[in-house]
């Protein structure tokens, strides 16, 4: 189905939007292009221009000369204030960025307004704040006879940063990455999903009002390899790639720049777990267990599609998950009421309900979903899915094992502190985890047992931007966050001078 329309959504390289019709200003025409789509009706509401292999070249070189031109030794006070005023901009733009982000992901306004375009202005004032306060490692070295030295390390930009970018919360996960690697230095080339084109180009406009110098933020749209994502992560040009997906492409990106020996940070896949047990408080471990699971429709890689529930109070956990889910919304993401949006895409969505079709193979039992909602002419040609729990599954079967990317969660009971750290820990994932418990000795205990990136106790997705943020195993390499964006944005030399 499409909807007419005549908007293009436009690659931003050097300073200025490429105009379609001429390619990237060489003269040809009739660049290649593909289609947005609304994932809440399936229609289509803009047409994105795809970067070609010479268009992403352009994009890379002109990050090369920006560096060169004097942004890599632009005051640290130049970059912070900048970034403070694309926040302040962002924010007096807020309402565009809400619309854009909602047309691409068919997110509720409430969540797109509360998280998605709320974050973006966090991230910039916090890596403002992060990089200000930065100080330089030094160390005054005692030598033989008495004799010193002084060393200091200086840190400079890692140059071109590649920055990919998945389409669950598009702009939060582009601003966590820009926003440090501007502060520091760094020319960055984005390639955000082919999913999810529009607030990437929105911030371009933005950095440009606010005064970033032309082309140190490239925007090129299209897919992975043989597209524009590929042709960006293998060109020579680029000092480092900067990516959050799924892991399968992770390590894909992984081999593109494994000649080059550049620097990688991911954020990858993830199977996470939450550990529930019988001393909670049922209706607020629910509470918090819900919005885990539920969030942006199971589409946030932190949520938990795992619960292991102690086995006196399975079934009230259970019950009060049933109770929440048939309270969600899904519909209009432009209604206050909506609570739950679609999945990003049909193709995303057969996945899912392939899953579906595999736990009732590995004979679970469905406690509430596992249809696809009919929600009247308007959203039927969306790509809606009823929120799902099952129980009757172990850690054997494909969908405990597997990342669905759904709002779904596999409910399994255990009866031992130890037991419960070991089905937690039985993942080839490690990104999050969540432990539920009013005994907090036992719930620092099991948070340090869990293998992951991060574990919460008693909450989910509460954020200090100051803090490590990445996985182990599939879901991750290094971190960000806080002091960790700084090591990865730039690379410290280290002076020593003998007193
Ligand atoms: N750990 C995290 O912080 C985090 C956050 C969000 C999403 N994710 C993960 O991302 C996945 C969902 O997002 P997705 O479907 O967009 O992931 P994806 O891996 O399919 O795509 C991510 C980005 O990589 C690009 N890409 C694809 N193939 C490429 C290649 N060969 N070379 C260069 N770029 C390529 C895509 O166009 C997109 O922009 C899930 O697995 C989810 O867990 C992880
Ligand atoms: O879908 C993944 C969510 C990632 C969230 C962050 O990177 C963050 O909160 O900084």
């Amino acid at each position: 189905m499409t909807a007419e329309t005549g908007r293009w959504i436009r690659n931003f390289v050097d300073g200025r939007f490429v105009d379609p019709d001429d390619g990237d200003g060489d003269g040809r025409a009739g660049h290649r292009g593909f289609d947005a789509t609304d994932p809440a009706t399936g229609l289509v509401h803009a047409r994105v221009h795809e970067a070609d292999e010479a268009l992403v070249d352009r994009a890379v070189t002109a990050a090369r000369r920006a560096l060169r031109e004097g942004w890599a030794d632009t005051a640290v006070r130049e970059r912070t204030e900048l970034l403070r005023r694309a926040a302040d901009r962002i924010e007096e733009r807020f309402d565009e960025f809400v619309a854009a982000e909602i047309a691409d992901t068919g997110k509720p306004v409430t969540q797109a307004r509360e998280l998605d375009v709320a974050r973006a202005v966090a991230n910039f004032r916090a890596f403002a704040d992060v990089v200000a306060a930065a100080g330089q490692e030094s160390f005054l070295t005692d030598l033989a006879g008495g004799r010193r030295a002084l060393n200091y390390a200086v840190r400079k930009p890692l140059g071109v940063v590649a920055v990919v970018v998945p389409w669950n919360l598009p702009l939060l996960l582009l601003t966590w990455k820009v926003a440090p690697a501007l502060a520091c230095g760094n020319a960055v080339v984005v390639k955000p999903s082919e999913e999810t084109p529009g607030t990437a180009a929105l911030l371009a406009e933005v950095l440009a009002e606010v005064g970033l110098p032309a082309g140190v933020y490239n925007v090129v749209h299209g897919f992975g390899g043989g597209s524009a994502g590929g042709y960006l992560t293998a060109h020579p040009g680029i000092d480092g790639v900067t990516f959050t997906g799924s892991s399968a492409t992770g390590a894909q990106v992984m081999r593109t720049v494994a000649p080059r020996v550049r620097p990688v940070s991911f954020e990858l896949g993830g199977k996470n777990a939450a550990v529930v047990f019988d001393d909670v408080d049922v209706d607020e471990a629910v509470t918090g267990l819900s919005r885990s699971v539920f969030a942006n429709t199971g589409q946030v890689c932190l949520c938990t599609e795992r619960v292991y529930v102690q086995r006196s109070v399975f079934d009230d956990i259970a019950g009060g998950l049933v109770e929440r889910a048939g309270r969600l919304r899904l519909g209009d993401p432009l209604s206050e009421e909506t609570t739950t949006g679609p999945l990003i895409s049909h193709a995303h969505r057969d996945k899912v309900l392939g899953y579906f079709d595999l736990a009732e193979q590995a004979g679970a039992t469905v406690l509430t979903g596992g249809q696809v909602p009919r929600l009247g002419a308007d959203l039927d040609g969306g790509s809606w899915i009823e929120p799902t729990l099952w129980t009757g599954l172990t850690n054997a079967d494909r969908v405990v094992r597997e990342e669905i990317f759904g709002p779904v969660a596999a409910l399994i009971p255990f009866d031992t502190e130890e037991e419960a750290i070991g089905l937690a820990n039985d993942t080839d994932y490690g990104l999050a985890a969540s432990v539920w418990t009013n005994d907090l000795r036992r719930g620092h205990r099991v948070a340090q047992a869990m293998n992951v990136g991060m574990a919460w106790v008693n909450t989910w997705f509460l954020r200090d931007l100051r803090s490590p943020f990445g996985g182990v195993g599939l879901s991750g390499l290094g971190r960000e966050g806080g002091e960790s964006s700084l090591h990865f944005y730039t690379e410290p030399t280290n002076v020593c001078v003998q007193l």
